[in-house]
């Protein structure tokens, strides 16, 4: 009997699983592509990037050939607008971080199905973390912070950090910021300043998955696979805290 295929289209892993090979997966090439600063600054985040987009795609490729895929790195294609199945990849969150040297860098992968993230993982390779959405959980204790852009605050973090009278606290990249508040370093993230899609989606697809409140600053659902793939704003906050939040956000000039 001939042996099957090499690389045909594996039905018997999950989409939950694929989504938390693929983010563990593309963490090792992005660490290996580091090795003891052969390459650093532009150089490395431009390989960064490429690397993992090119393993990524040819994973999802062979794994589920029918699906779309929306990445950062790859060129976009109308045909993700007719496909109930889209994939949205970052393969690199974070890549100035990760080019010099930090640990605040992320994957982001997530399966978004009528746009609405479902089976969703993000590593944080530099410190070994995979959060993935079947096996996530919200934090117990409040940490009383808001996590923040490493360059401080701006006006929507300022009235939001003094209406909650949470600290701010700073991270690079928008899936360690997410993470950060799935991890219970920080109660809530707010981001007025756009971000495209796959900045975000599988961010908030585990983090929706751990309980916490994810939305716009309107309060309506963060919505994938838009024609231009683009997101104004969102918040991701503890549950606890949504109301208290919306209502600030609410009140923004
Ligand atoms: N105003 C904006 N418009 C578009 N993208 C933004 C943005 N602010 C942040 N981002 C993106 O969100 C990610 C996290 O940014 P930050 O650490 O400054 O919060 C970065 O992704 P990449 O590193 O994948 O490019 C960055 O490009
Ligand atoms: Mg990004």
């Amino acid at each position: 009997m001939a042996p099957p295929p090499q690389g045909a289209s594996s039905t018997a892993l999950s989409d939950v699983e694929l989504a938390a090979r693929l983010a563990r997966g593309a963490g090792e090439v992005l660490v290996a592509a580091r090795h003891r600063s052969l390459l650093t600054g532009r150089m490395l985040g431009d390989v960064g990037d490429a690397v993992a987009q090119a393993w990524i795609a040819a994973v999802l490729t062979t794994h589920r050939p029918h699906d779309a895929i929306l990445s950062e790195e790859a060129r976009d294609s109308g045909a993700r607008l007719r496909s109930e199945r889209v994939w949205i990849i970052d393969p690199l969150d974070g890549t100035r971080e990760y080019a010099s040297g930090r640990d605040d860098w992320a994957v982001h992968i997530a399966l978004t199905v009528d746009g609405a993230p479902t089976d969703c993982a993000v590593s944080l390779p530099a410190t070994g973390e995979l959060f993935r959405t079947d096996e996530v959980s919200q934090a117990d204790e409040p940490s009383g912070r808001l996590v923040v852009s490493r360059y401080g605050l701006n006006y929507d973090t300022a009235w939001v950090a003094d209406r909650l009278s949470l600290r701010p606290y700073s991270v690079g990249s928008a899936g360690a910021k997410a993470m950060a508040v799935v991890r219970g370093d920080a109660d809530a993230y707010v981001h007025g300043t756009g971000q495209y899609e796959w900045d975000n989606c599988a961010p908030i697809g585990v983090a929706l998955a751990a309980g916490l409140h994810c939305s716009r600053f309107d309060g309506s659902p963060v919505v994938y696979n838009r024609s231009r793939p683009y997101v104004r704003d969102f918040v991701i906050c503890r549950s606890d805290i949504a109301e208290e939040m919306l209502s600030a956000l609410g009140d923004l000039f």
